[in-house]
């Protein structure tokens, strides 16, 4: 007699052919998965293969900066709205370099963008020299008028780079394009009484800055650029002897402003020492003018005369007036360009020097100073309004009581000589400042 069949054996087997199928299920699963996903990461890199093929700048522009995504945003600042970094940045910036007369110079202008920067640059491309210009457009004052100069800068042909000094790699990519036979270093965070509200931005720009500057001038570039960069005459500090002369000591600054300033004098004996950089500091005395800083005392005292708003005017404490050697900003610029002139080549190259090179220090003065109330009167007459002063005695805020430049030494080395007197030159800044605040509004009114 047949037996029964075994159902538990059956049963078994039943369960094993199961577990089986469901082995081998997942087995196909996770096959096909390792297919997926290893065909997902070849469709990446290919679409961005492609992408990068269609687009390169772009990574040009991470490998260059630190701060790229702030950097993307600057790309339509340019004059033909071209990416930066690509090869049709580099166009615009080799072409805004050229000189356009028989050994003209090749400058960087660092703080293009800023009061003194757009009159040296504008000054430079006029005779024929070539410019491109650096500024970070910070907002230590209205950028609209950093704008406005750069499109008048743009309007004759100078290029400002929308960028920072302590951006080394877009410092390095500057040089590399173009051999710089001078570099005008303007850009700084300027001001005397800012510096107890924001300290930190005077060490980031006046100290950082200028060593990051300097670094790349001395073991990148190659050949090595003329340095000329600004101090300023805040460095006298409490220095009593007048007229303010290069011999004289400048170790008690008032302010950190001033404190910055003196080191950048100190960090550029450094470089010149060691690399054989040729720099040249021009110690600038109260600068004003048309296109002007609306910080200064002479520009937001012109903005409240006009409102019907009170100005504060310091006093010395025994009574004196505090005078400055207010300079117009036309004779400042004879003044660097002289330097510039004048500037020896450097000496070294790959952060070698090899011999001694020039370092030069000068004011660039007025040699006349004035009572800042005597400063008031003739803004008054000028725009037909009296002020409504305040007058309080001069705050521990950094500022110094008294300014005055000898400017021999401009003179005999750089051809220096101040001839416009403050009320010539007040005269010129206020017809600028009523043209350019009515434009401003029309403009504004018609948008
Ligand atoms: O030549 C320089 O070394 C310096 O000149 C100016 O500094 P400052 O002379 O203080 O220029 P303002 O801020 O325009 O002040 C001019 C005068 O007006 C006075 N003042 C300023 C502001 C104010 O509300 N009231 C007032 O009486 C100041 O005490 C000073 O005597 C610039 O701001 C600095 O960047 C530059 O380095």
């Amino acid at each position: 007699m047949a037996s029964p069949p075994d159902t538990s054996k059956t049963a078994k087997l039943e369960r094993c052919n199961n577990y089986l199928r469901r082995v081998n299920s997942a087995k196909i699963i996770s096959a096909s998965s390792r297919l997926l996903f290893r065909a997902s990461i070849l469709a990446t890199v290919a679409l961005i293969l492609l992408f990068t093929l269609h687009y390169p700048p772009l990574l040009l522009l991470s490998h260059y900066s630190a701060n790229a995504a702030a950097r993307s945003s600057h790309r339509s600042l340019l004059s033909s709205d071209v990416t930066y970094g690509g090869a049709a940045w580099e166009r615009e910036v080799r072409s805004s370099a050229t000189p356009r007369r028989p050994s003209g110079l090749t400058v960087l202008v660092t703080g293009a963008a800023g009061f003194v920067g757009t009159h040296c640059s504008l000054a430079l491309k006029k005779r024929g020299d070539g410019v491109v210009g650096l500024d970070n457009f910070n907002s230590y004052y209205d950028p609209s008028l950093k704008r406005a100069r750069q499109s008048l800068l743009s309007r004759h042909g100078v290029l400002v780079v929308d960028g920072d000094i302590n951006d080394t790699p877009l410092l390095t990519k500057l040089l590399d394009v173009v051999p710089f036979s001078h570099v005008l270093h303007l850009a700084a965070q300027a001001g005397v009484r800012y510096a107890m509200r924001n300290p930190q931005s005077y060490v980031t720009s006046n100290v950082a800055g200028l060593v990051a500057l300097l670094e790349v001038a001395a073991k990148h570039a190659d050949p090595q650029p003329a340095i000329v960069w600004a101090s300023s005459s805040s460095v006298y500090g409490l220095n009593t002897a007048t007229p303010f002369s290069e011999l004289h000591r400048t170790d008690r600054p008032a302010s950190l402003y001033a404190a910055t300033k003196k080191a950048g004098e100190a960090i550029a004996h450094t470089y010149n020492h060691i690399y054989g950089l040729s720099i040249t500091g021009l110690r600038f005395f109260t600068v004003y003018g048309p296109w002007g800083r609306p910080d200064m005392a002479y520009f937001s005292f012109t903005n409240n005369i006009l409102r019907g708003k009170p100005i504060t005017l310091f006093r010395v404490q025994d009574g004196t007036a505090v005078q400055r050697d207010f300079t117009y900003i036309d004779d400042v610029v004879k003044g660097c360009l002289g330097a510039l002139d004048t500037a020896e080549r450097s000496t070294g190259s790959g952060g070698k020097k090899r011999g001694p090179a020039q370092l030069r220090v000068y004011n660039l003065g007025n040699t006349s100073p004035v009572p800042v109330a005597k400063m008031v009167g003739i803004l008054e007459e000028l725009l037909g309004k009296k002020a409504k002063k305040h007058v309080v005695t001069l705050p521990q805020n950094g500022d110094v009581p008294y300014t005055h430049a000898n400017v021999s030494m401009a003179e005999r080395d750089l051809g220096y000589r101040a001839t416009t007197d403050l009320a010539t030159g007040l005269k010129k800044f206020v017809r600028w400042y009523v043209e350019y605040y009515d434009r401003k509004s029309k403009k504004e009114a018609s948008a």
